[in-house]
């Protein structure tokens, strides 16, 4: 029995909020610096409401800008807590180091695949720039990347389901 329980508790749900990642991107909690912090907060906030309540709204694009290390992703991941959504997901290119370009492709379209399973979704794509491979000498990017995500920002969840893709760019 109690290898069974042990069994259950190393098993990772593939669906569902990857809390543990979300919290890592914000390991020593969420400092309020200002009134121009908080009020990003709320906006974003405000649109995880829009997604929850409105029919009108299923799938709803945010882009978070703003200098390296300015808490873009600690933001969005105190989003993604807050939110209490069933399904956030944060697509990294910390987790994708060494794959190929079209690999990368397969794992960015099965977590929108996974977020459309869901009634409410959140989907964050951090530092959309090295996801996209961009370099500013060429200037060259990853196209096959780019235009995969430029048709999942456009394709719409199932009906009666609804998603948020933040999206953050330094
Ligand atoms: N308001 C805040 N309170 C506490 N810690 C913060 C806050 N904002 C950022 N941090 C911390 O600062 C570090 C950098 O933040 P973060 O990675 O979110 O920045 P970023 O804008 O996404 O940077 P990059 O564009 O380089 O990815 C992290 O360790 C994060 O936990």
């Amino acid at each position: 029995m109690d290898d069974f329980l042990n069994a259950l508790q190393e098993i990772l749900p593939a669906f569902g909020a990857s809390m543990d990642d979300l919290e890592r991107c914000r390991l020593n909690g969420i400092v309020e610096f200002g009134g121009r912090h908080a009020h990003i907060f709320k906006r974003t906030m405000l649109l995880a409401e829009q997604v929850k309540v409105s029919r009108g709204s299923p799938l709803v694009t945010c882009l978070l800008e703003g200098p390296s290390g300015s808490g873009k992703t600690a933001m969005a991941s105190s989003v993604g807590i807050s939110s209490d959504f069933p399904y956030v997901k944060i697509v990294s290119a910390e987790s994708m180091i060494g794959l190929s370009e079209s690999t990368k492709c397969a794992q960015i379209v099965k977590v929108f695949e996974d977020a459309y399973k869901s009634p409410l979704s959140i989907v964050i794509l951090d530092d959309i720039q090295r996801l996209l491979e961009y370099v500013a000498i060429g200037p060259r990017f990853s196209n096959l990347i780019s235009q995969t995500s430029m048709v999942l920002l456009k394709r719409l969840p199932p009906k009666v389901f609804s998603s948020l893709v933040l999206i953050i760019d330094s």
